[in-house]
């Protein structure tokens, strides 16, 4: 549904984006990871027709971002990472504006978006909160029908039961069928609504990570007194790592732990502690900052 190809962006001579291949399949909900100044917001923007891209190109639906810019749009429904809307207009009368011009909006749709959202559309746009205009720019987005949503940080700015609504509605429009590309620095809102987690590094992708594989990883912690012995053929497959520094010994598992566990309480083990792996420890490995210095 949605593909780049070496899609590379350069600011003069700094490169924003750095020969990006990506592809979400149609009915994929993907999140893209990145500290700040990863390129993600520049990726998004380059999606839109927003941005040329330098070298590279990208298509939605079949359709060329750049060569196809309307056929597109009628596709997508886009929440950038800033929203800025019309100061001087009413709330109701922003949603208005921009149901009629969305191909696939509705006011109803968006009326009822910012009463789930609790946003106040009688105010006008000037004089509204950050988060208030975070939730209009949200009403917009979300209350399209369009096949594709492309969300640049949705729930910044916004309190916790409504980051939380937020990504219930996004994963609705998942679970309805549509394409999700959404960026967030909240790895647990990802961890939540998406199939998959693009890492970005300085432009590149780093990583490309299927969250249901991630929820069959544990880390298996325990003291041992001893040199660890090498790992049992039955489960070598199961044991992606071994470490061991001085008695403090860490095993990376994928899949079934009842073998492993087997294995290790016969070791004169102590302190024993399997923690789920997370996002979290995906995204450090690529994120600490020594991973930072070597790149
Ligand atoms: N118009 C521009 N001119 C020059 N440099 C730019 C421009 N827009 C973005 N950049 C630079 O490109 C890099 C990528 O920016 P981008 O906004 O894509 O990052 P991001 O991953 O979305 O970051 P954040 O998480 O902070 O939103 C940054 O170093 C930024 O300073």
């Amino acid at each position: 549904m949605l593909k780049t190809h070496d899609l590379t962006k350069q600011y003069g001579s700094f490169l924003a984006l750095d020969h990006a291949n990506i592809e979400i399949a149609q009915g994929e909900c993907c999140g893209v990871l990145g500290p700040n100044g990863a390129g993600k917001s520049t990726l998004f923007r380059i999606l839109m027709g927003f941005l040329r891209p330098t070298h590279g190109r990208a298509e939605i639906g079949g359709k060329d971002c750049q060569q196809s810019k309307k056929a597109v749009h009628s596709l997508v429904s886009y929440l950038p990472g800033d929203v800025r809307l019309f100061g001087e207009m009413k709330g109701k009368h922003v949603l208005d504006f921009f149901a009629d011009i969305h191909p696939r909006g509705s006011r109803e749709r968006s009326y009822a978006t910012a009463k789930r959202l609790d946003l106040d559309t009688s105010r006008r746009v000037g004089y509204m909160s950050t988060g208030m205009r975070q939730k209009l720019g949200l009403s917009i987005a979300l209350a399209t029908d369009a096949p594709v949503l492309i969300m640049d940080e949705p729930t910044t700015s916004l309190d916790p039961n409504v980051r939380g609504e937020v990504i219930r509605m996004i994963g609705q429009a998942h679970k309805s069928g549509r394409t999700v590309a959404i960026c967030s620095h909240v790895l647990s809102e990802i961890e939540d609504i998406c199939d998959r987690a693009i890492i970005m590094r300085q432009g590149k992708i780093v990583h490309d990570q299927c969250l249901q594989d991630l929820a069959r990883r544990h880390s298996v912690e325990f003291q041992l007194m001893q040199p660890l012995p090498q790992v049992p053929e039955n489960i070598r497959e199961r044991v992606l790592s071994a470490r061991q520094q001085g008695h403090a010994v860490r095993l990376e598992t994928e899949g079934e732990l009842r073998d492993v566990m087997a294995w290790v309480t016969q070791l004169p083990s102590t302190e024993l502690k399997v923690t789920r792996m997370g996002l979290r420890e995906v995204y450090d490995r690529f994120h600490t900052p020594a991973s930072e210095d070597a790149a």
